[in-house]
């Protein structure tokens, strides 16, 4: 079996373990990725032979439009108001159950729709599980306006960390910007590792013009790890609040 067939099968089992989690009647959030994608289809299919009677709230424009394609009710999140549970994927899942997330550039719309849920789960393949933070990429949306500017207090922020690497300006295929759904750009923070996430977190928060950083913290509060043979393991955090 290749690396590449381990890791489809397994983002498979975790995105079919979590479809037993969605109850009739529950108010739903949709993650981003290819890992969300499979769990949108597998609910899909569900939904069409149960009559779930779900309101689905998306977490970008792309799942919005497959999820509805499939027959979901897709909503706006303020119609809906509160969600009973948002499934999603991650980039990184340590110990404690904080996340990197926002390798789709989706990651604004999924903290907000995650944070207005009872529950998060995410659901990803073992490769996603690390004893620490960054060695995937943080992205750190940031309004276009003053961009450059932007990036140099990111930039001298991670430097009062020691985190010193130059953010990079995320681009498309064809070397344009890419664009968030929100219409912002993306800064890439190539860390390694990131000794103290909360730090990290309230300093780029602090930054006039990021919107919003990759590092979820005190968010998930199940993590569902699938495996090449079908199998998951959940992960739990006993001290969530
Ligand atoms: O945060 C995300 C998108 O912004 C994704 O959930 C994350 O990148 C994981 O993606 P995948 O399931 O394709 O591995």
């Amino acid at each position: 079996m290749t690396d590449a067939t381990a890791t489809d099968l397994s983002k498979d089992a975790a995105a079919t373990a979590a479809v037993a989690l969605v109850e009739p009647g529950m108010r739903l959030g949709l993650g981003t990725g290819s890992t969300a994608v499979i769990f949108v289809r597998r609910l899909a299919q569900r939904a069409a032979a149960e009559g779930l009677a779900l309101r689905c709230a998306a977490t970008s424009k792309a799942t919005a439009q497959l999820a509805a394609s499939l027959g979901l009710r897709v909503e706006e999140l303020d119609d809906i108001g509160w969600l009973d549970l948002t499934i999603d994927g991650a980039d990184e899942v340590d110990p404690d159950l904080n996340l990197i997330k926002g390798g789709g550039a989706a990651h604004l719309r999924e903290k907000i729709v995650a944070m207005a849920s009872d529950r998060m789960v995410v659901i990803a393949d073992q490769g996603k599980v690390v004893d620490r933070l960054g060695q995937f990429h943080l992205p750190v949306e940031v309004i276009p306006f003053g961009w450059q500017t932007t990036r140099k207090l990111i930039t001298r922020a991670l430097d009062a960390l020691d985190l010193g690497q130059r953010p990079v300006l995320l681009r498309q295929r064809d070397n344009k910007p890419l664009l968030t759904d929100e219409g912002n750009l993306i800064l890439d923070l190539a860390l390694e590792a990131i000794p103290d996430p909360q730090a990290l977190a309230d300093r780029l928060s602090r930054i006039a013009g990021v919107v919003e950083h990759g590092l979820f913290l005190n968010i998930c509060h199940v993590a569902i790890i699938g495996r090449p043979d079908g199998s998951v393991v959940e992960l739990q955090r006993e001290d969530f609040e």
